[in-house]
Formats: structure tokens, C-alpha cells, sequence
């Protein structure tokens, strides 16, 4: 269990001085608290004497003021720095998280549900947070403060303190059984709400299919499952917490009634002044919250564990796509050579891609045809490495791309992705996102190519205009030539296009088209499509059927030959009558 907070050691030592601090005043506050049954003791037989007058107790009772003073002041002193130093160990732990997910291959994000993700880098943080921060004050306490009070307890009366601390084992007995069935059943608190992060997130991501589909009800349904499995798991938790914490409370109750019964009667034998008698009981209650805190203590930490174990997980998922050690930064030529390429996806039997053949010289444009589920975009995402190939079968400028440091590759190829995403930011700066540097020209022209410059002009804030999640719906094709305008900005040596004009119409996809290309020029570029008429502009144009090339040439060429390209072409010019 312990070996999950190993994650949190070089935070624990960069917050060093911070817990320094945090536990000096702790103690502080504790050395205070154990000074003042003192004075109640000397208050007390004061009282008893049967001489009282409020002069004889003055001393006492400002000693105490005084004290009270100072706990009170070394108690914000603690919570100040052991707080400030878990929260900070909170942000560090967050921080090294999201790191580390902007590292993961998308593989990962294919495995993994957002929601989970995102339940992970918030609840287990706190639980995270609790077990830097609370359980150590606890455990801290439970320390010094029980020490402290039995040595106490010891040098007043031995025989009472042996006495009344009988019950004491019997809560490190309780504390221990509990504590791991505390930590599973944390684990399956977490996990459910995991599942309802998970819920929650794709409902929301497919809240458009679903009304339009009219599956509210169907939704509605699977998240009170969800949210009850949820609360059953936490009631769980609170059953045996709730269970657990009182028996503390009751067995320590039980040093208060031996007490009672044996320092009662020494009392009366004289052997034991009031005074002593009141102060053994402050102390005997004051040991309440220690032994207590011990078993939060546990608790927390057996929270954090569950916790960081889930986090850990993540830390410890290498990107199955890296960087070679010194991979080469310069590309000589972006030609681009496949040879005898096969892929499957991990788990998959079928051949993705199948003994590909394809060259692309610089400078020319490479269109690519295919059914649906032929292997066209498994090839375009291998390129720039977002899917790996075996070695020694994708190479540009005659050298294997993974011989390249992927950073060198990822700037020299540009993808628009079928399935386009736009960030919740302005329109400027969703196209200037690769070249947040570039000048109001440059992106105008970026817009101009994709012809959604005078859109934006119309749009309710002009370029200012916020888009993505939480701004402007724009449309299908708007979105599409958005991204289009992104890519185009940077204007990369290798730009790929999957399927990116499928939301246009064929007019404006023509006026694209054409302004691309021309802006294109000595430039790579990979138009995929379903539509010949994308694909005309191409300098040459492969067919792919079930992951393999069947057919090859120019436009006219493959017009001329029977073949899926021209039957294609001849549906599409059917359908466009
Ligand atoms: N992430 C994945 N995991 C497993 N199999 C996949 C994955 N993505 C695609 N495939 C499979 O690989 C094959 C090729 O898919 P790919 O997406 O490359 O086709 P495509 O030609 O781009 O299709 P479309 O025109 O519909 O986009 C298909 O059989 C598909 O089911």
C-alpha cells in the first residue's frame, strides 16, 4: 500500500520546510492544550481547599487565557502550513498528471473513458490532498499527543494510569482490522464515481444523437443505475465508517468510567487530590482525539493509497510512440516512400492495411479513394506517426519516419482529421492555433483559401467570435473549413486532407479546391476522399479496397479503365444530375 505514495516523495521534500513549519506549530498547539488541565488542576484544588476567593485562582486562569492564546495562534500556524503544503503537493501531483496524458499516445485515449480520466485527476486528488495534508496532522497528534499524556498519566499515578488505559489495545486491535476493508471499499467508491463521470461526459458528448433519437428516458434510466450502484458504494463505506468511528469513541469512553470507578475511591482515601482527579479526567478525554486521529490516520492514508494507485496507473502508461533517442531534425526531401506497409490494430485480425505500395515526389498532390473501412485513414494517421508502422516500411525524404524526432515529423505533416475539433476560443484563434505568432494577414489569407473568411465576418463578434464547446454552433462544412484554414496557416511541407470537404458542397469544394492548390504550389498534399470530384485535382490517385491499392493512375487514366474509380465516378455523376 505504502509504496503508491512513492509517487509524492520528491514533492513531500520540495515542501519540506513548509511541513517543518506545519509540525512546530502542531506542536505547539498540543505542548499548549497539555499545559492547560494543569491549571485546572491548580484551579481545582484551590476550589477544594474550601478557601476560595476569586483572587487565589487569578494565576491560573490567565496562565490559561495565555495559553489558549497561543494554541490559538499556533493552530492557524499549522493549518496554514501543512494545508499549504498538501495543497501545493495537490497542484504539483494535477500538473505531473496532465503532463503526462499531453504525452500518451492517442492508443491510450482509445482504451481509457474521459470521464474516468477526468474523475481520477479530481476526487482522487482530494483523497490525495487528505492523506499529505490531514492524516499527517492526525497522525502527528496521535503521536506526541498520546505519548505525551500517558507519560503524563504515568508520573501523576501509575497504578490508575495502568488502569484506566486497559482499553487503549483494543482500539489499535480495531483500527488495524478495519483499516484495509476501509481502503477497498474507498477503491469502489472512487470507481463508481468514475462511472458516473464516465455517464455523464458521454451523455453530454452525444446529446444531440440522443434528443434526436428521443432517448431521454433510455438515458435518464442508465444514470440513476449509475448514480444509485454509486450511492450503494458509499453507503458501503458509511456503514463501516459510521460503525467503526463510534466504537473508538465508545472504547475510549470506557478509561473515563474506570476512572470514575478507581479514582473515585482513591479520592476518598485521600491518596488522590481533586485536582489530580480532574485534570486525569482532561487528559483521559484528551486522549480521545488522538487515538481517534490514529484511526483517521489510517483511514486517510488507506483513501490515499486507493487513490494514488489510480493515478499511478496513468503515471505509469508509456506512450507506445516516442521520439528516438537523437532522431534526426532535418528532413532532406518530404517525397514520400511506402513500401510493402501492413497494419492491424492492436486486438484487430483484420489487415487495416495490406502490402502497400505508394510513392509520393515532393511537390505533387496524392489523392485517395476507397469504401468506407478500406484503410484510407489508418494510412494518413501513419504518416505523421499517430499510429505506428512497422520499421523499415514508411520513409520520407528516403529516410524511415521513425528514425525522425516525431516533433520534426508532426511540423512537417499537417492533418485535418475527418472528425474535426475546434477549440473553445475565438475563430482567429482557433486558425492561428499551430502559429499563434502569425500576423492578421497571414490568417486572413488562411480563410480566404478555405472560403470562410466573409462567414466569419458575418458571425455575431466577427473574428472574435468564440466557436467550440462552449461558443457558436457553427456548421458541419463552416467547422470543416475552420480546420482546413488552421492547417493551411503553417503551411507545412506535407498537408493531408481526410476527408475534410466532405460537410461542402461541390461548388465551394471546387472554389477550394483551386485556391489551395494554388497556394499549394511545390508543396505535398494528400486529398482522401469519397468524391471524385475531389480527387480529380490530384496529380495521381491510388484505389484502396480492404486495405490493399487495386487500382492506380491519373484521373483520366483511371476514367478510362474499368474499375471501382470509375464506377464511382459514374454513381456520383448519376446522383448529380
Ligand atoms: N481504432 C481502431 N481499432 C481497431 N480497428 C480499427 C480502428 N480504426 C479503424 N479500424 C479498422 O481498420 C479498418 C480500416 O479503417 P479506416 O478508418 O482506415 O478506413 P477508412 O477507409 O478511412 O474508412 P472511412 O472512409 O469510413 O473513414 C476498418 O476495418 C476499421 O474497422
Amino acid at each position: 500500500m505504502l509504496k503508491e505514495f512513492k509517487t509524492l516523495l520528491p514533492m513531500v521534500k520540495k515542501y519540506r520546510w513548509w511541513y517543518v513549519a506545519g509540525l512546530i506549530s502542531l506542536i505547539i498547539t498540543d505542548a499548549g492544550e497539555l499545559l492547560i488541565p494543569q491549571m485546572i488542576k491548580q484551579a481545582t484544588n484551590i476550589i477544594a481547599s474550601g478557601s476560595f476567593f476569586p483572587a487565589a485562582i487569578a494565576t491560573p486562569v490567565l496562565i490559561m487565557i495565555a495559553l489558549a492564546a497561543i494554541v490559538a495562534l499556533s493552530r492557524f500556524g499549522w493549518r496554514f502550513f501543512l494545508h499549504g503544503a498538501s495543497r501545493r503537493i495537490e497542484r504539483d501531483l494535477r500538473d505531473k498528471l496532465f503532463a503526462h496524458l499531453l504525452t500518451l499516445s492517442p492508443s491510450f485515449y482509445g482504451t481509457m473513458k474521459t470521464g474516468d480520466i477526468m474523475a481520477r485527476a479530481t476526487n482522487d486528488m482530494r483523497a490525495i490532498r487528505m492523506a499529505t495534508g490531514m492524516a499527517l496532522v492526525a497522525f502527528m497528534d496521535g503521536l506526541f499527543l498520546t505519548l505525551a499524556i500517558l507519560i503524563i498519566l504515568f508520573t501523576t499515578n501509575p497504578a490508575l494510569a495502568a488502569i484506566t488505559i486497559i482499553p487503549l489495545p483494543l482500539i489499535t486491535i480495531i483500527i488495524l482490522a478495519f483499516g484495509t476493508v476501509i481502503g477497498q471499499r474507498f477503491k469502489a467508491v472512487q470507481e463508481g464515481f468514475s462511472r458516473l463521470s464516465e455517464h455523464v461526459q458521454e451523455t453530454l458528448s452525444g446529446i444531440r444523437v440522443l434528443k434526436s433519437f428521443v432517448r431521454e428516458s433510455w438515458a435518464q434510466e442508465r444514470f440513476v443505475d449509475t448514480s444509485d450502484a454509486y450511492m450503494q458504494k458509499n453507503m458501503q463505506l458509511v456503514k463501516l465508517w459510521g460503525f467503526f468511528f463510534p466504537l473508538i469513541v465508545f472504547i475510549s469512553g470506557l478509561t473515563s468510567l474506570l476512572l470514575m470507578r478507581f479514582g473515585g475511591v482513591a479520592v476518598m482515601l485521600g491518596s488522590f487530590t481533586p485536582g489530580d482527579f480532574v485534570a486525569f479526567l482532561t487528559y483521559l478525554s484528551m486522549l480521545q482525539w488522538p487515538v481517534i486521529g490514529m484511526g483517521m490516520t489510517v483511514n486517510m492514508i488507506q483513501r490515499g493509497a486507493a487513490s494514488l494507485g489510480r493515478i499511478n496507473m496513468i503515471l505509469n502508461e508509456k506512450p507506445d510512440i516516442v521520439s528516438p533517442p537523437r532522431g534526426r531534425t532535418n528532413i532532406d526531401h518530404t517525397g514520400i516512400e511506402i513500401k510493402k506497409l501492413s497494419f492491424s490494430y492492436p486486438d484487430s485480425e483484420i489487415k487495416a492495411l495490406d502490402q502497400v505500395d505508394l510513392m509520393l515526389e515532393e511537390g505533387k498532390t496524392l489523392g485517395i479513394l476507397g469504401r468506407t473501412g478500406s484503410g484510407k485513414s489508418t494510412l494518413v494517421r501513419i504518416l505523421p506517426r499517430l499510429l505506428d508502422p512497422p520499421s523499415g516500411t514508411v520513409f520520407l525524404g528516403g529516410v524511415d519516419i521513425r528514425e525522425y524526432d516525431l516533433e520534426t515529423l508532426r511540423n512537417a505533416i499537417a492533418l485535418v482529421p475527418q472528425d474535426t475539433f475546434l477549440f473553445s476560443a475565438s475563430v482567429r484563434e482557433n486558425i492561428s492555433f499551430a502559429r499563434p505568432e502569425a500576423d492578421e494577414s497571414e490568417i486572413m489569407d488562411a480563410a480566404r483559401i478555405s472560403t470562410i473568411d466573409r462567414e466569419i465576418e458575418k458571425f455575431p463578434k466577427g473574428w472574435e467570435t468564440e466557436v467550440g464547446e462552449r461558443g457558436l454552433s457553427v456548421s458541419g462544412g463552416q467547422k470543416q473549413r475552420i480546420a482546413i484554414s488552421r492547417a493551411i496557416l503553417p503551411n507545412p511541407p506535407i498537408l493531408i486532407f481526410d476527408d475534410s470537404l466532405s460537410a461542402v458542397d461541390t461548388e465551394t469544394e471546387e472554389k477550394i479546391l483551386n485556391a489551395f492548390l494554388e497556394h499549394r504550389k511545390g508543396k505535398s498534399n494528400i486529398l482522401v476522399s469519397h468524391r471524385v470530384s475531389t480527387l480529380q485535382w490530384a496529380d495521381y490517385i491510388v484505389v484502396f479496397d480492404r486495405g490493399r491499392i487495386i487500382q492506380q493512375g491519373s484521373h483520366t487514366q483511371l476514367l478510362a479503365t474499368e474499375g471501382l474509380y470509375r464506377n464511382i465516378y459514374l454513381l456520383q455523376q448519376e446522383g448529380s444530375l
